[in-house]
């Protein structure tokens, strides 16, 4: 084990070092209850033997010792009772504190990161290795520090009791040590790569549940079944090599331990019959042998389980330790709101995913305060990557973006993101009430009356659909919005970006068309909501693209034409004519 990687553990721990502490103490006299047993029963033994016949000492001696077990007893019943609950209860915490810790950690990185990780990845990241974490931790440390206490003080017994057997016992030591560090360097790579198995089989399983419908609709169940039992059976073939590792670990350990008390018969019983110990002596000597060889096995368990939880845990240190590229909490926070000056300048940018896949070249483009810029372009031409660049929600890899003169980089990204909204092609709902959604638009820190929340609502035409429905606003959406239609959610998106009053605008039109009193519903809404803001619209709709003040086109990842309808319609051979006669902006040419 690395010494930063347990320090860290130790860190893990430290918040409930009291509560540990606690169970430490309960585990001292747990054991040492149990290791007392050997004692006395030799005591009994030799009582017994020495004594002829039924006489009162020895009946009265025979009492006081099993009264004094009965008390001894019970105080070792509760002190294991209170160890059990107060490090099962730490483990539990421990467990809670880290993934709340890893998620905070997942969900500050920027969005490039998410790109190169499946969401199913993280969430077994967040269940899985957390779990295994924590249970190696704990718990396993309570079991653990109980076999050792055990050994340490069952051989303190053996050494106690009779020297020269105890010597014989001790000829396996270093043969257990070497094969226990050999097995614990192995535990810990192999699973690593087993978790890393199975967090690429739950992100392909997250895949398949994510777009359910598309399995069935192409009638791909069996073929799902049967890729999915495959990979299965990949992880299967890394877990049988740590069952065989441990199974070889836990056989070598228990013949040592068995190996002990073989010796010690032999050697012992030569011993008594030379009369050089006592039958009481012997008997004690192999229940405290018996005791280390049970706790050998115990400390091999928690051998093993520590350092299976030191692989996964060396998969959680790599998201805790990663700085995001964007962070939140830096950067200038200017006191008002912005004027809503946007400008590209000479920008440059691929996907993380794609680093030599350059979508935005040279790229430039202004937004004018409180007008309509549309953008349009072929399909995959970049434009939405236009909008998420704006968000600030990747970084480009040359030139700037700037805001009211601003570089976007020197600027805090949570006070950028609240004053810029955005209504995507296929707007995303959370599971929770129609309200919940909408009030998910309020910018952190900021509170919205009930009349706000109702002007909204009837701005974006949501009370059309709501007024029918039994609990109006607070309908359930399902699970990503499942529960509404296309407009619905399309409206309650609006609306969500109407109460966050932002100065700047992101309108992915929808490519997919809605029927005509639908249309209606959310161009009333859109127009409602882009009125007195900067608009950046990908516009797929010709209506939309008339209207706007300015309309840039986009080829080859950079503008490459710029101005009204009028102007644009008349310039001979030029792109935008070509898209408008080819419809290749959309599928709404009306
Ligand atoms: N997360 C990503 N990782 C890698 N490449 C991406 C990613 N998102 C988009 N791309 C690629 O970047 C290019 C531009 O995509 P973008 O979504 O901006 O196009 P678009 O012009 O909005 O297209 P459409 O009109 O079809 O929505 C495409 O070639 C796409 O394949």
């Amino acid at each position: 084990m690395g010494k930063s990687e347990f320090g860290r553990l130790l860190n893990l721990v430290a918040s409930e070092k009291w509560v540990l502490l606690a169970g430490i103490a309960c585990l001292v006299v747990s054991s040492a209850i149990t290791m007392s047993v050997p004692f006395f029963l030799g005591k009994v033994i030799d009582l017994v033997f020495n004594k002829s016949g039924l006489n009162k000492g020895a009946l009265d001696g025979l009492q006081q010792f099993s009264l004094l077990l009965f008390g001894i007893f019970v105080l070792g019943g509760l002190a294991n009772f209170a160890r059990v609950y107060l490090f099962g209860n730490a483990a539990l915490r421990i467990v809670r504190l880290l993934r709340s810790r890893l998620y905070r950690s997942m969900l500050m990185q920027e969005v490039g990161w998410f790109d190169t990780k499946g969401t199913g990845e993280l969430i077994n990241r967040l269940s899985n290795d957390t779990y295994m974490v924590g249970n190696s931790l704990s718990q396993n440390v309570s079991d653990g520090l109980r076999s050792l206490a055990m050994i340490a003080v069952g051989s303190g017994m053996m050494i106690y009791t009779s020297p020269q057997l105890a010597m014989v016992s001790a000829l396996v030591v270093p043969a257990m040590a070497g094969m226990a560090i050999v097995y614990g360097r192995y535990v810990r790579r192999i699973t690593r790569t087993e978790l890393d198995k199975y967090a690429e089989i739950m992100k392909y399983a997250e895949e398949r549940f994510g777009n359910v419908k598309t399995v069935k609709t192409f009638c791909r169940e069996q073929q799902e079944v049967i890729a999915f039992d495959e990979k299965l059976n990949e992880a299967l073939k890394i877990g049988y090599k740590e069952t065989r590792a441990r199974s070889i670990f836990f056989g070598l350990t228990g013949f040592s331990g068995n190996f002990i008390i073989i010796s010690v018969l032999y050697y012992g019983g030569t011993l008594v019959l030379e009369n050089s110990l006592t039958i009481g002596a012997l008997t004690s000597f192999m229940l405290y042998a018996g005791y280390v060889a049970v706790s050998m096995n115990g400390l091999s368990n928690f051998y093993s389980l520590l350092n299976k939880g030191i692989g996964a845990s060396e998969r959680i240190w790599e998201i805790l330790d990663r700085k995001c590229s964007i962070p939140l909490d830096v950067g200038l926070l200017p006191t008002s709101k912005p004027v809503g000056d946007v400008g590209f300048h000479g920008v440059n940018f691929s996907f993380p995913t794609r680093p030599d896949s350059f979508v935005l070249k040279d790229f430039s483009l202004n937004l004018t305060p409180g007008q309509t810029t549309a953008i349009v372009g072929r399909s995959g031409a970049g434009k939405t990557t236009i909008a998420l660049l704006l968000l600030r929600l990747y970084d480009p890899q040359g030139g700037s973006i700037t805001m009211d003169g601003m570089d976007l980089r020197t600027i805090n990204p949570q006070w950028l993101r609240n004053n810029v909204g955005a209504v995507s092609q296929e707007p995303v709902l959370f599971s929770g009430t129609i309200r919940e959604n909408i009030l998910y638009g309020v910018n952190p820190g900021e509170d919205q009356s009930e009349e706000l929340l109702q002007r909204v609502v009837e701005e974006a035409n949501i009370g059309q659909f709501t007024n029918n429905l039994p609990d109006g606003l607070d309908t359930l959406v399902g699970q990503r919005g499942m529960m509404l239609s296309g407009g619905q959610k399309q409206r309650v998106a609006i609306a969500r970006a109407l109460i966050k009053n932002p100065t700047i605008l992101l309108l992915d039109e929808a490519t997919s068309a809605l029927d005509a009193v639908s249309e209606q519903l959310v161009q009333n809404a859109l127009d409602r909501l882009i009125k007195g803001r900067t608009v950046l619209t990908i516009a797929h709709r010709l209506s939309t693209i008339r209207n706007a003040d300015n309309i840039a086109v986009l080829d080859g990842g950079r503008i490459v034409e710029q101005g009204t309808y009028d102007i644009l319609m008349r310039m001979e051979e030029g792109a935008f004519r070509e898209l408008v006669a080819t419809q290749a902006f959309g599928s709404h040419p009306s």
